[in-house]
């Protein structure tokens, strides 16, 4: 095994910076003429691993899609889980955890040990009930090679209310998160090496970085970007809002590629597409 930033380096050089998004809603079941169950998700889940496999690098399911269904939809997220990993694909889940320190240790065995039911390559972690909860988190993610996501900018317009307010410093929340994740990767950055401690930053969002003085490079964070085609940003956008960051940007795109339907051939094109979008 090699560390998760290794691994999503090896992924970017060879498939490029796109991560297909596993988000079957409720619409997008119905689109694609599939009932809203569990037997729905998971013909979707694995359509989309199947088109996925060999032409992305990245996969990222949304928990939420799953949750939904109860226990039989957490069934599915396992078995979509282990499709995408055998298939080669690096998985990311969407789940934001976040907790206080003892809680997030459990959270943290659940979605990066690799012999759990929900094993991952990484997880997204909400850092809002302080950045030092997420200990527990990121020793899992030494231990197991695996990798972290922390929101920090997130896509959505309403998230800048708390993430760009300032503290008495004149720092907004968002910057001392990317400070903190810049640290975690101290070792990784001083062998040139891309970190395993992302951050979430949208694709729709990232241009207010650099407008409040956020330094996205240092520390090489990978950077989760969604909000690529649904949410209205663009490849051009994106390249110019991220600017020298863009190296570590991973794109991700959920509903714009689902629209496709449930065809393989739709859903290949669909991807390859946006994978030549973002070259
Ligand atoms: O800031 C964030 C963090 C996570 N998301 C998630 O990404 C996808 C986006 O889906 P699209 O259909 O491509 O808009 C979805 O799972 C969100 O929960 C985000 O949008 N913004």
């Amino acid at each position: 095994m090699t560390t998760f930033g290794t691994r999503l380096e090896h992924a970017f050089n060879t498939f490029g910076q796109l991560c297909v998004g596993i988000d079957p809603h409720p619409d997008v079941l119905s689109d694609w003429g599939l009932p809203d169950d569990a037997r729905g998700l998971r013909e979707c889940g694995m359509r989309v691993v199947e088109a996925s496999a060999g032409r992305a690098g990245i996969v990222k399911p949304q928990v939420a899609c799953f949750e939904r269904h109860g226990v039989a939809g957490l069934q599915v997220l396992a078995e979509v889980i282990a499709a995408a990993k055998s298939a080669g694909l690096l998985v990311i889940a969407d789940a934001k955890r976040g907790d206080i320190g003892s809680t997030m240790e459990a959270y943290a065995e659940a979605w990066l040990n690799p012999q759990r039911d929900f094993g991952v390559d990484a997880l997204t972690v909400s850092p809002f009930l302080g950045f030092a909860t997420l200990q527990p988190a990121v020793q899992a993610a030494a231990q197991y090679e695996a990798g972290l996501f922390v929101l920090a900018l997130t896509s959505n317009a309403e998230g800048q209310q708390v993430q760009l307010a300032r503290d008495e410093d004149g720092q907004t929340v968002a910057g001392r998160i990317v400070r903190s994740v810049a640290a975690s990767n101290a070792a990784a950055a001083d062998q040139g090496k891309m970190g395993s401690i992302g951050l979430v930053v949208g694709a729709t969002t990232a241009h207010l970085a650099e407008q409040n003085g956020i330094d996205l490079v240092a520390g090489s964070p990978p950077l989760l970007a969604p909000g690529y085609g649904a949410q209205g940003a663009t490849a051009q956008s994106i390249r110019s809002g991220f600017g020298a960051a863009w190296g570590q940007v991973l794109v991700n795109s959920s509903r714009a590629i689902l629209a496709a339907g449930p065809e393989t051939h739709g859903l290949v094109s669909n991807i390859e597409q946006a994978r030549t979008d973002l070259q």
